[in-house]
């Protein structure tokens, strides 16, 4: 059955993963197909994994999901961008914004023109022509029509995976609670058949989708599908997460403040606040991070922290047989640009568009492994850059500034050093001005720039940035603060707020 037609799919897992997959299938799959998902609350999740990036809202419009109804029910805040803290050397700050920076024309981009204005002495800083900078600095929000704010958000993973799963169930998927004991193969092929539960129950399919979260139980446990390992580059392989009180409004973006051995995260929700310290065992034990975490959190832990090892890297075929692995199954990319959501999102549509419903056409394997494979060697390079651009003096920092990276980064350093030249790809997350923000955060200068950028005469330039300035400020100053836009548009019943808190540890 397994290379004829599906009809039944069984997710394995219910993490945010699962739930994603078991939220889009039944959403657009529900009248063709017979959608089972198993997960164990005695394994229970990762437990991380609450700061997002904007095109998690296109994955909503194809769920037809209500933002104010989400926000809700996940108690979530607006986030317009990331706040990098000591990258590049203690003391330093940039934010990396979603929004769009400047103008730019058809043949040269907005940073040119500026790169030129401080050529010429006139003071500014590139966040000052970014809407999102702006507010995120003055910790402010709100829906505008015009300007369209660009913004993506934070949630409480465990109430979103509720969420979800309330979403999927009314869409007719079928939820059974179990620990899966063993993965059943088909003699004659190896491609899965069952996953067999501890009390003995069978669950049958014809496709299975591996959402179980590092350990990847059908794709690697069962599979061998085999990993390709990212640590020579992203040497971070542990985490220690907590969960604070909000002891401050809500700022609207995320904040990642580098240390001696890695960074730390602050995703601030409506009622706490998630943080986590993200660092390489090489160069700190888990003993050293609790207590640094704790220490510097500032404010009182409302659970236990707990210790989360990762391995940076990607499953060599996310789709092998007639297992499809999503979300940490399928890899992982360390947090710092909060791309792991994302990924499994675009996977999920990816399959989405090829789904084999009248049974797995290779060419079609090849083509959803290949997509993953450069959509992830993006993601990867983009994060590559803030570690290695860095000058930073401790062993952890040095050693990845002295790593070589990766030719496709190595190339785009290269064009950025020698012209200021960058670029977004098809199918590439990362927009121009993601890469500018982040390269001039991380302290890398070019030496030239478009030599387009020259013609203008010093009053032009002078009044065209002016003007920049303004379009992004202006409205900033209308704008309420993000809690009090909150309180007005989404706020979470104390209801969603104390199921959080009961989450299991
Ligand atoms: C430190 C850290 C920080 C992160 N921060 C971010 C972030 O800010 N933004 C972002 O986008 N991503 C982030 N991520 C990634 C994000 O957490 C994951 O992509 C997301 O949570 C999806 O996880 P998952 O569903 O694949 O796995 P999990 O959450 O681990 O879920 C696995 C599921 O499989 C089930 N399962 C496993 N074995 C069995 C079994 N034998 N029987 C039955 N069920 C089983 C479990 O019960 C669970 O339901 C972070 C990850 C880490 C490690």
């Amino acid at each position: 059955m397994s290379e004829g037609r599906i009809r039944k799919v069984v997710i394995a897992g219910g993490g945010t993963a699962g739930w994603v997959a078991g939220a889009a299938l039944a959403h657009q799959f529900r009248d063709l197909l017979d959608i089972t998902l198993v997960e164990s609350e005695q394994i229970g999740t990762v437990g991380v994994g609450e700061s997002t990036v904007p095109p998690i809202r296109n994955f909503h419009r194809l769920l037809q999901i209500d933002e104010q109804e989400f926000l809700r029910a996940v108690a979530g805040t607006f986030k317009l961008s990331i706040s990098f803290e000591d990258w590049r050397r203690p003391g330093d700050r940039y934010f990396h914004p979603f929004g769009i920076t400047g103008q730019s024309t058809l043949v040269c981009a907005f940073h040119h023109f500026w790169l030129d204005s401080l050529r010429r002495g006139m003071r500014s800083e590139l966040g000052d022509y970014c809407l999102e900078t702006v507010a995120s600095r003055a910790d402010r929000f709100a829906l505008l029509p015009q300007p369209q704010v660009n913004y993506a958000y934070h949630l409480d993973a465990g109430l979103y995976a509720r969420f979800l799963r309330r979403r999927a169930e009314a869409h007719g998927l079928r939820r059974v609670e179990g620990r899966i004991r063993e993965v059943r193969q088909h003699p004659e092929n190896g491609h899965v058949a069952a996953l067999v539960l501890e009390d003995g129950q069978a669950i049958e399919g014809d496709l299975f989708i591996d959402c179980t979260g590092f350990r990847g139980l059908l794709i690697e446990q069962t599979l061998q599908t085999g990993y390709e390992d990212w640590n020579r580059w992203l040497p971070c392989d542990r985490a220690v997460a907590v969960q604070t009180e909000s002891i401050g409004p809500p700022v609207p973006y995320t904040r990642a403040i580098a240390h001696e051995a890695g960074w730390r995260w602050h995703i601030p929700l409506q009622h706490r606040v998630g943080c986590g310290l993200v660092f390489s065992s090489r160069h700190m034990s888990d003993d050293e991070a609790r207590a640094k975490l704790l220490r510097d959190v500032g404010a009182p832990p409302i659970r236990e922290p707990w210790l989360v090892p990762f391995r940076t890297g990607r499953r060599l075929k996310a789709w092998n047989k007639n297992v499809v692995a999503l979300g940490l199954a399928s890899g992982f990319i360390e947090p710092l640009e909060s791309t792991s959501i994302h990924l499994a999102m675009t996977a999920m549509v990816r399959l989405l568009e090829l789904f084999p419903l009248d049974g797995i056409a290779p060419a079609l394997v090849e083509r959803y492994n290949e997509l993953g494979r450069v959509e992830m060697e993006h993601v990867r390079d983009f994060i590559i850059l803030h570690y290695h651009a860095n000058r930073r003096d401790e062993p952890m920092w040095r050693q990845c500034r002295e790593t070589a990276p990766p030719e496709s980064l190595a190339i785009r350093l290269r064009a950025w050093r020698e012209r200021a030249h960058a670029w977004q790809g098809a199918n590439e997350l990362f927009r121009v001005d993601s890469w500018t923000h982040v390269m001039l955060g991380q302290g890398i200068v070019p030496e030239q720039h478009h030599p387009l950028a020259r013609g203008l005469a010093d009053e032009d330039l002078r009044r065209l940035l002016d003007g920049l300035r303004r379009s992004a400020a202006r409205p900033v100053e209308t704008m309420p603060s993000q809690q009090a836009f909150l309180e007005g548009y989404c706020r979470a019943d104390a209801a969603v707020w104390g199921a959080a808190r009961a989450l299991p540890a």
